[in-house]
């Protein structure tokens, strides 16, 4: 029977009801008596890393994440990381980036309902991610939530209340667990390289959503105190002209000097690319911009952060390179 290490971190599907509404309390242990059949998948240990509401959750935490990953790696054949689901996706797309190559599969998920109350996700989303995590054929950083399998560079809460909380964007879901049946959609290509973990994550970044209308005083602001700008414009990319002056101004100030820009967009599905119309494409071979393409702003924010933190060279390259099945598209633009 498999090995599985269970780490707590918070999220609701740790939480009870107090005066001040939910908060976390409960600990793995407690968690795991609401699924007694899970002794019919696996065999699973516990461990608290933290007990937070995941909204505080902080590249900090991620740290400690990986650090009981790799401490306990050759110990276990997998992890299931219970956490909170306001910020799973940054956290999933965060570990894709600080665990690679991992032939074991580290499975994190959280649920919209405590595990304590009658009627709840939680008991399910555990159960899946223990049967996903204890499959021969599971490996690196993936989340299971709502009988779905999402790669962990591509998920993104979509759902504030309901059940089906988290949508897979520009990729399809890897699997579906129904009914405790593991059906695999995408099989896993094997790993060929030794596990590797990092824990240098850089924080200067910055995310200005354009509004229509903004101002343009606020870049010589963000451009003087963050490394790192990403700018989330309208549809598949470009600057409005009331802003475009102040952003030349800037990019040429700072050029050489190790800052950043990235385009994204703020529509969910099907990505940027900024040389379709006249707004985007002079600013983007002017500055020979990065753009995000197809990846999830969970995604690009948290590869910029693991990027920094490498004082990666060649940004523009490293940025492209796929990682966890990131980023697609690149040669479309
Ligand atoms: N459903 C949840 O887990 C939401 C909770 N606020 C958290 O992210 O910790």
């Amino acid at each position: 029977m498999k090995k599985i290490l269970m780490l707590g971190t918070g999220g609701t599907i740790a939480s009870r009801q107090t005066k001040d509404g939910l908060a976390p309390g409960l600990t793995p242990e407690d968690i795991l008596s609401y699924i007694p059949a899970v002794k019919n998948v696996c065999e699973v240990q516990t461990k608290q890393v933290c007990n937070l509401d995941s909204t505080n959750v902080t590249p900090e935490h991620w740290k400690m994440m990986v650090k009981a990953v790799e401490d306990n790696y050759a110990y276990y054949d997998g992890f299931v990381i219970c956490h909170g689901t306001d910020t799973l996706a940054y956290t999933a797309a965060a570990l894709s980036y600080m665990i690679q190559n991992s032939a074991k599969p580290i499975v994190v998920t959280g649920a919209q309902k405590p595990i304590n109350m009658d009627v709840t996700d939680a008991k399910t989303n555990l159960l899946d991610s223990f049967i996903y995590a204890a499959d021969d054929d599971s490996q690196g950083v993936n989340l299971v939530f709502d009988g779905k399998v999402i790669v962990g560079t591509r998920a993104k809460k979509e759902h504030a209340k309901s059940y089906n909380a988290f949508s897979s964007i520009n990729f399809p879901y890897l699997a579906v667990i129904q009914d405790g049946i593991l059906v695999r959609y995408i099989p896993e290509i094997p790993c060929r390289h030794a596990v590797k973990f990092y824990y240098d994550m850089k924080d200067s970044v910055y995310v200005l959503k354009l509004i229509p209308g903004m101002k343009p005083d606020i870049l010589s602001y963000l451009f003087e105190h963050y490394d790192c700008l990403v700018i989330e414009s309208f549809g598949v990319g470009g600057i409005p002209q009331t802003l475009v002056q102040e952003f030349y101004q800037e990019m040429e100030k700072w050029s050489g000097k190790g800052k950043f820009v990235v385009m994204t967009t703020q529509v969910a599905n099907e990505g940027s690319n900024m040389t379709v119309y006249e707004v985007g494409k002079k600013v983007k071979q002017d500055f020979n911009m990065i753009e995000a393409y197809d990846m999830t702003l969970e995604a690009v924010i948290t590869k910029l952060m693991w990027l920094m933190g490498r004082e990666e060279q060649d940004m523009q390259k490293a940025f492209y390179t796929q990682i966890n099945h990131d980023i697609l598209f690149t040669k479309r633009g």
